[in-house]
């Protein structure tokens, strides 16, 4: 695990090593296996392309009959700062109606990302939907006045302070979606 590494024009240093994200997956894979002991057939819902790292080792972890889907959207581009257009790249990869689903996350920043699929997934008729993430931003998320009622964050592997992580799924301008921890941007 290297302490610093450049990628393109900018430096990052390890914010979350291997075995603390590891750790806190396992912790919501229990929470959420007490959780839907009795669901039928619950659904993890992947939103491409980061959460696919975060999904896969959850995923692994979950008892019972869950099934997975998967659902791409984007609003960043190649840099580190949201469009604020959320754009649905693919739609839901199966039918939404009547299931309980949870949407996994890589990271809930502005949360722009989750109310655009809550109500997708809502506009589907989904029975219930909570939300996984491996990444939560509390400053950044609960404190948006365009957005005074914020989405319960249902299970949260891990929070940051308002920087710019890559890592675990988290890419900068598609690289680095590949290492085994997390690093934060040094240069904001
Ligand atoms: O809470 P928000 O501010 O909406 O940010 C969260 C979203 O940003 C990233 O997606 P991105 O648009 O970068 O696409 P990607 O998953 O393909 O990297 C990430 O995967 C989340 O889905
Ligand atoms: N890679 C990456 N994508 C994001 N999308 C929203 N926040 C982030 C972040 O911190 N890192």
């Amino acid at each position: 695990m290297e302490p610093t590494l450049t990628i393109r024009d900018r430096r990052f240093r390890l914010h979350t090593p291997e075995a603390a994200i590891h750790a806190a997956i396992s912790k919501v894979a229990e929470t959420i296996n007490r959780d839907y002991a009795e669901a039928e057939r619950p659904l993890l819902l992947v939103t491409l392309n980061g959460a696919f790292v975060f999904a896969g080792e959850l995923f692994r972890q979950l008892d019972g009959p869950f099934e997975v889907a998967f659902v791409k959207l984007s609003s960043y581009g190649s840099g580190v700062t949201s469009s604020g257009n959320v754009t649905v790249d693919i739609p839901p990869t199966t039918d939404i109606r009547g299931r309980d689903v949870i949407i996994a996350e890589d990271v809930v920043d502005t949360g722009n990302t989750v109310h655009e699929l809550h109500a997708m997934l809502t506009a589907c008729g989904a029975r219930s939907i909570r939300v996984a993430t491996l990444l939560l931003k509390p400053e950044t998320y609960y404190n948006r006045p365009e957005r005074p009622d914020p989405l319960p964050v249902d299970y949260v592997a891990l929070e940051s302070e308002p920087v710019f992580i890559i890592g675990y799924g988290m890419d900068y301008d598609g690289l680095g979606r590949n290492l085994g921890a997390l690093y934060a941007v040094c240069d904001e």
